[in-house]
């Protein structure tokens, strides 16, 4: 991984292509995030999903859930969802970052990584219900963990961001269009980590 070792000195790749990813660090104070965190691992009813990979039934390795505006039915993948009614924390914390991401989130999808055998495979977002460029803002509580992206067309140019405790990371332009992300798995013992991506599904 090339590029990983050029980390600038807040411990991010250099030369971040910053037509498809914006990332801001200290959105939420300490308190705010721990808070976050704490309340969301207590309360939100977090599911284990099994998928289909390759024709067989896969555990993902990682907790979800769904939340959004409730007055719209969404099929998703080829799946039909009902989101979870908006709690009062999701609504502050979309209420702050919609101003900074210059949009309208109607859903967003909750993850929950317990420890560092917890991930997310590599893949887009690039479902047609979320639009040719869709925008999706990430928010981070807990453990920092490394957010890979490699250009579809050549694995070879990557990036890595650590997506730190507070943070809001924009995904945008032809992020899912043209490079796919991750979180992989840690050899290094990692604690409990909460990310929230905020969609608008059309
Ligand atoms: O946990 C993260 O930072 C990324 C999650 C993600 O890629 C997704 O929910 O689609
Ligand atoms: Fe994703």
């Amino acid at each position: 991984m090339e590029q990983l070792s050029f980390f600038g000195e807040a411990g991010q790749s250099a030369n971040l292509p910053v037509e498809v990813l914006d990332y801001h660090p200290d959105i939420f104070t300490a308190q705010e995030s721990a808070f976050f965190l704490k309340t969301f691992i207590a309360t939100i009813p977090w599911e284990q999903r099994i998928i289909s990979m390759y024709g067989k039934p896969v555990i993902t390795p990682r907790l979800t859930a769904w939340y959004g505006d409730t007055n719209k039915d969404y099929a998703f993948s080829g799946h039909k969802f009902n989101p979870l009614p908006w709690t009062e924390e999701l609504l502050k914390i979309k209420e702050r970052i919609e101003p900074l991401a210059n949009t309208r989130f109607n859903s967003v999808l909750l993850n929950y990584y317990r420890d560092a055998n917890d991930s997310v495979a590599w893949h887009a977002d690039d479902e047609t219900e979320l639009g040719k460029q869709p925008l999706i803002a990430s928010v981070s509580f807990g453990q920092v963990r490394q957010f890979d992206i490699r250009h579809k067309a050549d694995h070879q140019r990557k990036y890595a961001v650590k997506l730190e405790n507070g943070s809001l990371l924009i995904m945008k332009g032809d992020l899912q269009h043209n490079w796919e992300h991750r979180i992989a798995k840690s050899t290094k013992p990692m604690n409990e980590r909460v990310n929230l991506t905020f969609r608008v599904i059309i």
